[in-house]
């Protein structure tokens, strides 16, 4: 990485609430471009060449190690997703959200306090993590329409959107309907992506692609950009709950159509990868692939966001070592 090398993320690492929660001007949308769809193309062979290459040859300088983790933490939405979350779980995860690292670490590092970018929650719990981040600044996400399945009827979906929203959610993480994708029935996507944007109010929403229930990489590549024709203002990869959930070369197709788009419309859309996601090493490659394929633009809460319920406890593990100067092999290595 080596203009990460060059560059060091300690200036802008920030409080969260010091930041743009969310971009503006928000993703318009635009009319369904069939043609454009049709089009779509990803080069199977090639994006997994690339994709190989990336882990391996991607490191941050050790110097800027712990400043880029830092940031990397300031792009969380720290997750809880489960069956069995209960009121105090969801409370203990937002204290954590607002104090990510203990202070002796920041201390040492001689680094600002920061916050996680959100905390993710079930539409049901909103309320609860909404109270308990009071006063942090740092916004709750829901997950609605079904998730993770997303099959309960369209008018159930669009309510629990305005119950979360309602309940004080200001980011909503929807689902897509893999089976208008599998069935190539892209106006359907459209129409209720569009639908739920509208349901949202002024809340983001994120589009949930669940990359591995769609089948090709040629299906991501076309579901990321209905989703964003429809006024997504992120595209996620997965729910979490899929066999196989974010990686990266499902990343690379989701990120060259934001480029696209970007190039098309004017509009930046937000990349969220999510699910899987749980060592620091794997957090700077994504950040890498970012940095090179988007910008640094890219590089911000507002845009960029890792879904993750165990990053931050490797995270953490990782700058301790930096403290401590008790760097693990296998860290040591991604170092290079
Ligand atoms: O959206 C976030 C994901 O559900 C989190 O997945 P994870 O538990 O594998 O980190």
């Amino acid at each position: 990485m080596e203009n990460q090398a060059t560059a060091t993320a300690s200036s802008d690492t920030k409080s969260a609430s010091q930041l743009p929660q969310l971009h503006e001007p928000r993703n318009a949308g635009m009319e369904l471009d069939m043609d454009w769809v049709a089009a779509a193309q990803a080069n199977t062979s090639a994006i997994e060449r690339r994709a190989k290459t990336l882990p391996g040859r991607r490191s941050v300088k050790k110097e800027y190690q712990a400043a880029w983790l830092l940031k990397a933490i300031t792009m969380i939405d720290l997750t809880t997703l489960s069956g069995d979350d209960t009121w105090g779980r969801v409370r203990r995860l937002c204290a954590k959200a607002a104090h990510p690292v203990r202070q002796d670490i920041l201390d040492a590092l001689d680094m600002p306090p920061i916050t996680t970018g959100a905390v993710c929650v079930y539409h049901d719990m909103v309320e609860t993590a909404v109270k308990a981040l009071d006063g942090t600044g740092i916004p709750v996400a829901a997950v609605s329409t079904g998730f993770p399945a997303g099959l309960s009827p369209l008018p159930l979906r669009l309510q629990e959107i305005r119950e979360s929203v309602h309940a004080g959610a200001k980011e909503i993480d929807i689902v897509i309907s893999r089976r208008h994708a599998l069935t190539g029935n892209w106006q359907a996507i459209y129409d209720e992506m569009r639908a739920m944007r509208e349901s949202c109010g002024d809340a983001h929403v994120k589009a949930i692609l669940a990359t591995g229930e769609l089948g090709t990489l040629r299906n991501v590549a076309k579901a990321s950009l209905v989703c964003m024709m429809a006024g997504a203002d992120f595209i996620k990869t997965s729910t979490g709950k899929e066999p196989v959930n974010a990686t990266l070369p499902v990343s690379l197709v989701m990120i060259r159509a934001i480029r696209a788009y970007h190039a098309r419309t004017g509009f930046r859309v937000g990349y969220k990868p999510a699910g899987g996601i749980s060592k620091a090493k794997d957090a700077l490659t994504y950040l890498a692939l970012i940095k090179d394929e988007l910008g640094d633009r890219w590089l911000q809460p507002d845009l960029f966001r890792f879904g993750a319920s165990s990053l931050l406890g490797d995270i953490e593990r990782q700058l301790e070592h930096q403290v401590t100067g008790r760097y693990s092999a296998d860290y040591r290595h991604a170092i290079g």
